[in-house]
């Protein structure tokens, strides 16, 4: 063991919370705060804890000793360009990425790609190993690490492993396509507690147990979970819906810097009557092509007049390489400007487009003045974007125009909730957002900030944690 492993808990995960990005001159690298809502989330859990983070530094062939950062171990793991080709863009975000998110393109399979997945989940086991002190809690994230639970659990039997997904667990038979199907449930089943956003994936893993590895397993309670028999040890599985720092974001909301900043932002759009917003990375799974097309024909009937509403779309840039993603950007851009092209005016256009990260400040200021948020994915682990506009809604202004397939909408019941894939759903829920009667929409949006401040990312780790520590 290295004098570093003195780490009572580990998290392992892709990314490390900060992406060095590469200086074009070949200088030193800037580090940025990495993209997506696993870091948003688990960034103030680890820091209260102190805790260590194993994980890549977001750009290839850098090798880096373990750093302190604000308080947290940071323990880069190096990835060569053609992992990153093969490990990060092909077999994570081309095959199991589309595959889990219900094939909404068609995932590749590649056996190279395989090999080289399973060579850097060892390395993160091995990283891992490498990190933790002696009996220590580790708990590794997401897609990217399937195989990683059960190496780290051969290389060091004396840890508590927890392991939890962020993306959808995918319906059994999409599961099933996948050539290596058993590899990866052997590979999770490493972990003592593997947990989900919702009952439905918990289910689904415990069937998939039964049926492709033949482990006998017993339901518990009633959100879906269970444990099954290995013989000598038992894994746990549940639903632990993530969320966010609602009372940082709620106090943030408030703020008279905040106001101020809203009120500007609303100034410099022309004050429009309504402001509509959608907040993504720019990814096919997160429907911002459905919600553009809605507010077109709405344009186009003249349900909604282009001199009173906005639409703001923040898109971050994402996994910029694979083609489904140009392809993606292309078709958003063209879409925006065929909006503009007919219904803006010189110095006026109806949709406002960002295809750049924006700052934190400025997009609280965003949530707290948009009137509308529209979240409209075909598919979607949680979306914490959707409980970050509610949370910066205490007052209950504001509506939320949300697609049943974002694991959010299990929770924020109250929101306008749409089929994505049926236009005029969408078409029809903008509408009776953007024209709903003030109480009647305050109503719906208290009731959600309610639960968004009591159901917070300190309640979903702590409840993840209580379970993984807990004596059996
Ligand atoms: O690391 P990237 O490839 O740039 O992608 C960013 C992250 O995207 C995904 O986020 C998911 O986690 C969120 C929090 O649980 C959840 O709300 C959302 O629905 C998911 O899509 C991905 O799972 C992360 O691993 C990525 O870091
Ligand atoms: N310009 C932006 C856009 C999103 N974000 C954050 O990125 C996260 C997106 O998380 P999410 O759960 O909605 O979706 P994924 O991108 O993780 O799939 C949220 O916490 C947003 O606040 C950001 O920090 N800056």
């Amino acid at each position: 063991m290295s004098e570093t492993s003195s780490n009572e808990f580990v998290v392992v995960a892709n990314r490390l919370p900060v992406d060095l990005e590469a200086s074009p001159d070949g200088g030193p690298g800037v580090w940025r705060r990495s993209p997506g809502g696993l870091v948003t989330a688990l960034e103030p859990v680890l820091r209260s804890v102190a805790g260590a983070w194993v994980g890549w530094p977001g750009t290839p062939d850098v090798d880096l000793e373990p750093f302190v950062e604000e308080g947290l171990t940071l323990h880069p793991v190096q990835l060569s360009e053609a992992e990153v080709t093969e490990y990060y863009e092909g077999f994570s975000n081309a095959t199991l990425w589309p595959l889990y998110h219900d094939a909404v393109i068609a995932p590749t399979f590649d056996r190279d790609w395989w090999r080289t997945y399973e060579k850097v989940n060892r390395r993160f086991a091995e990283a891992a190993a490498r990190a933790a002190a002696p009996g220590a809690t580790v708990w590794v994230h997401d897609y990217q690490l399937q195989l990683v639970p059960r190496m780290l659990r051969d290389l060091r039997p004396d840890l508590r492993i927890g392991y939890f997904l962020h993306i959808p667990f995918p319906p059994t038979e999409l599961f099933l396509q996948l050539p290596w199907r058993k590899e990866i449930l052997e590979g999770l089943m490493g972990a003592d507690l593997v947990g989900f956003h919702l009952p439905g994936g918990a289910e689904n893993f415990l069937y998939l147990a039964r049926r492709l590895l033949d482990l006998p397993s017993s339901p518990r309670g009633t959100t879906g979970g269970g444990t099954i028999d290995l013989g000598d040890r038992r894994v746990r599985v549940g639903a632990y819906p993530i969320s966010i720092d609602s009372t940082q974001l709620r106090d943030q909301s408030v703020a008279a810097a905040t106001k101020l900043r809203a009120k500007e932002i609303r100034a410099e759009l022309g004050d429009p009557e309504t402001i509509l917003l959608g907040v993504d990375r720019l990814d096919y799974t997160k429907g911002i092509s459905v919600r553009l097309e809605a507010l077109r024909e709405l344009l186009v009937e003249g349900t909604l007049d282009p001199e009173k509403v906005v639409m703001v779309q923040l898109a971050t840039p994402s996994r910029e390489r694979l083609s489904a993603y140009a392809t993606l950007r292309d078709d958003i851009e063209r879409q925006v400007g065929n909006i503009n092209g007919e219904f803006g005016q010189l110095g006026r256009p109806v949709v406002h487009y960002l295809h750049r990260p924006v700052d934190r400040e400025e997009l609280v200021a965003m949530y707290t003045g948009a009137d509308v948020m529209v979240v409209t994915p075909f598919r979607d682990g949680m979306n914490l974007v959707a409980k970050e506009y509610v949370a910066c809604h205490g007052d209950g202004s504001g509506a939320l125009v949300l697609s049943e397939f974002a694991g959010a909408a299990a929770e924020l019941r109250r929101a306008h909730v749409v089929n994505p894939h049926d236009l005029e759903d969408v078409k029809r829920a903008v509408v009776s957002a953007v024209g709903e009667e003030r109480a009647s929409a305050a109503r719906r949006m208290r009731s959600m900030h309610r639960h968004v401040m009591t159901h917070d990312v300190d309640r979903w780790a702590n409840s993840f944690l209580a379970q993984l520590t807990e004596d059996r």
